[in-house]
């Protein structure tokens, strides 16, 4: 039930912690294989998967290098196919961090989202990883009408048998996502998120997004984040009965828990039981989390 994010860069023997996201690292592809190897030994059954381009000249306004076969997430799918055939490898699908704008798709001269190229772009980019041999993508640009457009280019490719579509369907503008944004370098460079990610106060809006992707295809609907919206869990479990819900514990969520070890205010292990039980009581079945590891090491004891 957990999926464990992984960054990805392209600079072969990286390995930079990042400050603002305790114990997690950015990693090139060679040192992958090594890091992942215990894991999976102990019981890691999931990832996920996000690219990030730190070569000069990788970025530019169409999201280019989000598919080059020779970057990052296109490389690691098929490293980690052929070195762990047990690992389901989930695939985080957006333009953000591969834009020289930072946002999650095209734009238009104002500045504001061209959501047809945008969603052409996005679509283009998940076939490519589902053709590369991720099991799973999952558009995280919420960029209307894109859960329709990859399942209906994956119907068309002849792979929609075998690549699950998770649609990060009701995620929330916040301050939540910044140790994120340093791990994955996808600041938007000017503006925010506003206009494409869910107001925290929107209820109704999530739970439209969420019957809206569901009617769209999706095999699995995400919440993002999730302490804070446990009652979107429960809604995604009630609107989607009969589907997979998901639960992105993100980068903020992870860092607030180690901060609040650190001050003394509580014990970090009973934390990442007590906040994941409680996401998993709201309705979650999957819950993407960056405590997957130490969660291996301390239900094995
Ligand atoms: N669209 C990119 C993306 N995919 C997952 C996350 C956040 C995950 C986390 O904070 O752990 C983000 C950041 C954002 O939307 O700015
Ligand atoms: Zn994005
Ligand atoms: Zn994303």
């Amino acid at each position: 039930m957990l999926i464990y994010p992984l960054f990805i860069s392209d600079i072969e023997d990286d390995e930079t912690l990042i400050p603002s996201l305790p114990g997690q690292c950015r990693r090139g592809l060679n040192k992958l294989v090594p890091f992942l190897e215990p894991l999976v030994r102990k019981g890691l059954k999931s990832v996920m998967l996000f690219g990030v381009p730190l070569q000069p000249g990788t970025k530019d306004a169409l999201g280019t290098s989000a598919d080059d076969p020779k970057g990052p997430v296109m490389q690691a799918i098929g490293l980690l196919r052929q070195r762990f055939p047990q690992l389901f490898i989930s695939v985080d699908v957006c333009l953000c961090e591969y834009t020289s704008h930072g946002h999650c798709g095209i734009l238009r001269d104002d500045g504001s989202l061209n959501n047809q190229l945008s969603v052409d772009r996005i679509s283009d980019v998940a076939i490519a990883y589902a053709q590369a041999g991720a099991h799973c993508v999952a558009p995280s640009d919420m960029n209307d009408g894109r859960i329709r457009a990859i399942k209906l280019k994956l119907i068309e490719e002849g792979i929609a048998h075998k690549t699950l579509l998770m649609s990060y369907a009701a995620k929330f503008s916040g301050c939540l996502y910044g140790p994120f944004r340093d791990a994955a370098m996808s600041s938007p460079s000017f503006g925010d998120r506003k206009c494409y990610q869910l107001p925290p106060g929107g209820r109704g809006l999530a739970r439209r997004a969420i019957t809206r992707d569901i009617g769209e295809g999706a095999d699995i609907i995400m919440v993002k984040p999730a302490a804070q919206y446990l009652d979107i869990i429960s809604d995604a479990k009630e609107l989607g009965r009969d589907l997979p819900i998901a639960a992105y514990h993100v980068s903020g969520e992870y860092a607030m828990v180690h901060a609040g070890a650190k001050a003394g205010v509580f014990d970090l292990k009973t934390m990442a039981f007590e906040v994941t039980e409680g996401i998993l009581r709201a309705g979650a079945n999957i819950v993407v989390s960056y405590f997957t590891p130490d969660f291996l090491d301390w239900l094995d004891n």
